[in-house]
């Protein structure tokens, strides 16, 4: 017989809902993991309530929705598994209401909009810049120039970051004074980033919200960390188990988490140093190390991995040629690391550790979606750094070459230059330099132009390739890694 177990919601949680004064753009597993589990565990978390809206779907939102905004966190280490409900979503809204967006953001108690909306929602051309012509961009522009503002009627913008700007207008217009914008996205600078999209955005539809923007909106910078891999159906079925009621949207995180910030929030915060957050001055040596050693390792197994036969970062890790790769990438990123209490021996120790727990499925997948955009904050700063001090850069050229191997045996990829991936293989035979050059543009300009990077990453191209009995093959280290810190 079925034993029926109770749904998830404030009746069965009577967990405080406290007043909107955050909203934020991104409703993902992350966010859930990591920004709301701050703000539930800061002293002050009766007074911060976080409005969240989806980005292309309304499901994360209706699903969360149903359940008053309530979620388990299962925080899964390498033997156990621990379950707390987490609170501080006291709204979860479609993104496409726009509508309701801009009454939040407008609304004088709104003190900040947090922002997670993956590293490709920027409008990031190839040189870092804002590009307002980028197709989402420049139909969000035609939509805000043709538009009727936040009513949800037609003109309304369908990216994050012209919702955002629409919003800020809103705002402006109630007069309801400054907040901060707080990016929690992987990307060097993203408080700078973030600045730069939303302020683009503003100028080519209004100068003069770009005008009120700098004068009263704050751009946060901020280090995120946290390792959060997609919900399965097993983990539904977890917290049923365990947990004595049906959660159709709890999140899973390893233990550790790390939020380093930097910058204003005119309107306040919750006191989420008190959580474990870490306030700063100078966030560039936490946010490299962070995106160098961690996310640039992800995005090394994820391409080296999967060309490998693997599916997990736990699984890629295991694999010989995969792990000399990390540590020679390590090698290569951690000479430009400096500053004594970044503890760089520790904190690829804890790396090792982490990257290792099996019971966290990360799927290579997933990490390697967006590669144009995410490589060239992963790969080319350490190749550039290291060609600098006369060195080759083959550490981190491996991802690069990796990343070709792996986008020519692909038949669709995510990416917003997916597009010109597709033509870059197509059009210029798989195995040549001019092939290697169109793909490495696609990354940056900085990297085909040099002909010395070109050839490096053409001769490493193959090298981590699967033998196709389904067997890996075992490339010699020196193979692997010529002019390894030469
Ligand atoms: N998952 C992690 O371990 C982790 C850790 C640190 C930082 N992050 C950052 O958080 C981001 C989101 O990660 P997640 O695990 O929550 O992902 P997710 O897929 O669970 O959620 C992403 C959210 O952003 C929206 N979105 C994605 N691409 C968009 C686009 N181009 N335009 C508009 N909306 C878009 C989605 O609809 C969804 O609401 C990452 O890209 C990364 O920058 C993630
Ligand atoms: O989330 P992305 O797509 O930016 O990158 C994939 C992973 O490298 C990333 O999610 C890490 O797990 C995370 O940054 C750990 O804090």
């Amino acid at each position: 017989m079925d034993i029926q177990v109770p749904a998830l919601d404030r009746t069965l949680r009577p967990l405080p809902t406290a007043p909107i004064r955050i909203v934020h753009l991104g409703l993902g597993a992350f966010h859930r993991s990591h920004q709301a589990w701050y703000t539930q565990h800061s002293p002050d978390a009766a007074d911060w309530g976080i409005a969240a809206f989806t980005g292309r779907r309304p499901d994360a939102a209706t699903a969360l929705a149903a359940q008053d905004g309530l979620y388990t966190l299962i925080e899964r280490s390498g033997n156990e598994d621990t379950f707390e409900v987490i609170g501080s979503i006291v709204e979860a809204v479609d993104g496409a209401d726009v509508g309701r967006l801009c009454e939040l953001v407008s609304a004088p108690a709104t003190a900040m909009v947090t922002l997670t909306i993956t590293e490709a929602a920027y409008g990031l051309a190839s040189d870092g810049t804002f590009d307002r012509s980028s197709a989402g961009m420049a139909g969000d522009l035609a939509l805000l120039a043709g538009g009727t503002g936040g009513t949800g009627t037609g003109g309304t913008p369908t990216t994050p970051l012209g919702r955002l700007v629409l919003a800020l207008a809103a705002r402006r217009d109630a007069g309801s004074g400054p907040l901060a914008v707080v990016s929690c996205d992987n990307l060097s600078g993203n408080g700078e980033v973030a600045r730069r999209a939303v302020v683009g955005m503003a100028e080519a539809w209004k100068p003069d919200l770009a005008a009120w923007i700098g004068k009263n909106v704050s751009f946060v910078s901020t280090s995120v960390d946290r390792i959060t891999p997609r919900t399965t159906e097993a983990d539904v079925a977890e917290v049923e188990d365990r947990c004595g009621y049906r959660d159709s949207s709890p999140v899973v995180a390893e233990p550790f988490s790390d939020w380093v910030l930097s910058g204003d929030f005119p309107a306040g915060r919750p006191r989420w140093e008190e959580a474990g957050a870490v306030v700063v001055d100078d966030i560039e040596p936490y946010e490299n190390r962070k995106l160098w050693l961690l996310n640039g390792a992800h995005s090394l197994l994820a391409y080296a991995g999967q060309l490998r036969g693997h599916t997990t970062v736990a699984e890629a890790l295991e694999d010989p040629v995969c792990r000399e790769a990390v540590e020679a990438f390590w090698d290569e990123a951690s000479a430009h690391l400096q500053g004594e209490d970044l503890h760089i021996p520790e904190y690829r120790e804890a790396l090792r550790g982490r990257f290792g727990n099996r019971r966290i499925a990360h799927h290579l997948s997933q990490i390697a979606a967006d590669g144009t955009t995410k490589l060239r904050m992963r790969a080319l700063p350490v190749l550039a750094a290291e060609r600098s001090r006369g060195r080759s850069g083959a550490g981190s050229a491996l991802m690069l070459a990796a990343w070709i191997d792996y986008v020519g045996q692909q038949d669709s990829l995510q990416d917003p230059l997916a597009t010109a991936i597709r033509k870059a293989n197509d059009s210029a035979g798989p195995a040549g330099s001019a092939r290697v050059a169109a793909l490495l543009g696609l990354v940056s300009p900085q990297l085909s132009d040099d002909p010395e990077i070109v050839s490096l990453v053409a001769a490493l191209c193959g090298t981590l390739a699967t033998e196709t009995t389904g067997r890996t093959s075992t490339p010699s280290a020196p193979h692997l890694i010529p002019g390894r810190n030469s």
